[in-house]
């Protein structure tokens, strides 16, 4: 399979959204992300269902939601009916969250778990075979703008290893930080899906940067 571009929204220029969005339907992105943060879970507040079911009338690709919210199970169903296609949950922020990746896959939705940068990827040994994906953050949630935390490369590794070893299907996103810079190391770890904000939104030609990170790593010969 071919790597996934998901550019995230949190970078673009709200003014513009309709235009915006316009530009990932006609550039090579594979998917929309979304960052809903609640000001509790994470120290920002961004947007709920409502933008979600605007983005969904304009974008013509699925619809990747990350909630960084803390009782994520209380809003799962409104946010797929929103149009969210692939729903992800903060593993520190889900007590119950075997039950939670039920109740999102239950909606027809894929069923995602995001870990922080301190999340060991141990962590997920009891859960990996209820995840679609697991979303990798690369820097502290709540904006966009950081600079990549290298640690988090050996633990994409590592999570790659868990998935061979459990052969599940399960994607591995990594989210934050991400660009032309460091777009090969993350893949030849073993990502699979690479969400870029800054890097998309913010550079000359928007459109030319998702093509150049959809570009990277054709050749490479992935770590086992
Ligand atoms: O979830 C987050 C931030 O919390 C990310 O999705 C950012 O939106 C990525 O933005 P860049 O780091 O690529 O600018």
């Amino acid at each position: 399979m071919n790597h996934i571009i998901a550019p995230s929204l949190l970078a673009a220029d709200f003014t513009r959204l309709a235009d915006e969005i316009q530009m990932v339907n006609d550039s090579q992105a594979d998917w929309l992300h979304l960052d809903v943060m609640d000001g509790r879970f994470v120290p920002n507040i961004t947007f709920g269902m409502l933008l979600i079911d605007a983005a969904k009338q304009l974008c013509t690709k699925p619809l990747d939601v990350h909630l960084m919210i803390v009782e994520p199970e209380k809003y799962v169903e409104q946010f797929r009916e929103a149009g969210a296609d692939t729903i992800t949950v903060h593993l520190e922020a889900s007590p119950h969250l075997h039950r939670t990746l039920q109740q999102i896959k239950a909606t027809g939705a894929k069923a995602g778990v995001a870990i922080n940068p301190h999340t060991p990827a141990s962590s997920l040994e009891d859960i990996i075979e209820l995840a679609d994906l697991v979303c990798v953050m690369s820097v502290n949630p709540g904006f966009g703008g950081q600079k990549f935390i290298y640690n988090t490369i050996p633990k994409i590794r590592r999570i790659k290893d868990l998935i061979t070893v459990r052969n599940t299907e399960t994607l591995i996103e990594v989210d934050g930080g991400v660009g032309l810079h460091n777009a090969e190391k993350i893949l030849q770890a073993g990502a699979d899906v690479l969400v870029a904000g800054s890097s998309v939104f913010k550079a000359d030609d928007p459109a030319d940067a998702v093509a150049r990170l959809k570009d990277i790593g054709g050749e490479i010969q992935r770590f086992a």
